[in-house]
């Protein structure tokens, strides 16, 4: 990824993931303030609801919590809720940032009492700090050692009570131990259309940005269930809008807007982009329909094999383009039909072009 001179990232559109410092700014305009703002997500909203009420009515600090999910969902959204809502300050850090269990020690000795301390992307926390977590979650105490080799000694330390809301995209990669002492654990869904819509009318209303129903849907439908790349596509509408105003002003966005915006960034009427269609037309024309193994499929588009597993491979079988066997992944009926192709692997698939793999 190459940063521009506006200072945004090169990037796909579609990438779920957090691209750049402009990204960071925009998103955080956007966020809603309170769970009542929080679009979706109705079973988690109400479960956490719960767990606040409940930690006020008993005058505690609220339980620790794991949120887990695909990059994009609101997670970030969520930590900042809890603290806004439970009255309580909130300080900020990731796994990436705790390499050793001295920059854990740093945060948790600090924390004023009550404090809500969100950790993004726990899973990628040093082992040494993850032991120390647990001590820090169980007993809101950490054991510090003191000097080296055999003379080293432990010196415990009393920490104010705080409440942790760990981020995760890879729950199944956090350990058994650490898991557990979560008092809750909410698994974020993708959220349907009609949410997204709402997702997108907030959005455009907080951009200044006038656009109807249709063009809502238009975009909701090519944004992979992902409330962050809704706001991106949005944000790229509202430049073709500025750019081709139909009504004098600029801020005025209908379907053809949106369809223009959105054929000239390569997303497709599914959401698909570049990288997902060079995905399946090698599947589809290369292979015949498959079946076609994951490092085969990533050398042949020229992408991390990591990739293709964690972020197009999800949503290709989640929309139904695609299904993994034991012997790789095969293109479905859908998939054929998506690319024009009448039936399944026949002389037809020949026909696909392969000119932007
Ligand atoms: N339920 C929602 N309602 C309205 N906007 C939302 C919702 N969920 C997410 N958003 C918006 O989507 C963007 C991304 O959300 P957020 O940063 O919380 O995602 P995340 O799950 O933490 O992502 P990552 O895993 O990459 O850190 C934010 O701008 C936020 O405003």
């Amino acid at each position: 990824m190459t940063r521009n001179e506006t200072g945004e990232d090169d990037l796909d559109l579609t990438d779920p993931k957090l691209a750049s410092e402009a990204e960071l700014a925009f998103e955080g305009a956007l966020r809603p303030r309170s769970l009542a703002e929080f679009v979706g997500q109705t079973r988690v909203r109400g479960q956490l609801q719960l767990l606040l009420t409940a930690a006020t009515l008993q005058q505690r600090t609220p339980d620790h919590i794991l949120l887990a999910g695909p990059p994009g969902l609101g997670k970030t959204t969520l930590a900042m809720i809890v603290a806004h809502e439970a009255g309580r300050p909130l300080r900020m850090s990731s796994g990436p940032a705790i390499q050793h269990a001295g920059d854990l020690a740093a945060v948790l000795s600090s924390l004023v009492p009550g404090e809500v301390l969100f950790i993004d992307e726990i899973h990628r926390m040093a082992r040494s700090a993850e032991e120390m977590l647990y001590l820090a979650m169980e007993d809101f105490r950490i054991d510090i050692m003191v000097g080296k080799g055999a003379g080293a000694t432990s010196v415990p330390l009393d920490l104010s009570p705080f409440t942790l809301v760990g981020a995760t995209t890879r729950a199944g990669l956090l350990p058994n131990p650490l898991r557990d002492r979560f008092g809750f654990t909410a698994h974020l869904e993708f959220y349907d259309e009609a949410e997204l819509e709402q997702v997108l009318a907030r959005a455009a209303s907080m951009l200044g940005l006038a656009i109807d129903g249709e063009a809502i849907a238009e975009i909701a439908g090519r944004c992979r269930g992902t409330p962050r790349i809704a706001n991106r596509l949005l944000r790229r509408v509202r430049d073709y809008a500025l750019v081709h105003p139909s009504t004098g002003s600029g801020r005025r966005a209908d379907v053809d807007a949106v369809r223009a915006a959105l054929d000239l960034y390569d997303v497709d009427a599914l959401g698909l982009d570049r990288l997902d269609r060079a995905v399946m037309q090698i599947i589809l024309t290369r292979f015949d329909g498959g079946p076609v193994g994951l490092n085969t499929l990533a050398v042949s588009v020229g992408e991390e094999a990591e990739t293709i597993e964690a972020v197009v491979e999800p949503f290709l079988v989640r929309i139904g383009l695609i299904t993994r066997t034991p012997r790789g992944r095969v293109a479905t009926p859908a998939a054929w039909r998506h690319f024009g192709l009448p039936n399944g692997p026949s002389e037809g698939a020949a026909t696909l072009p392969i000119d932007d793999l």
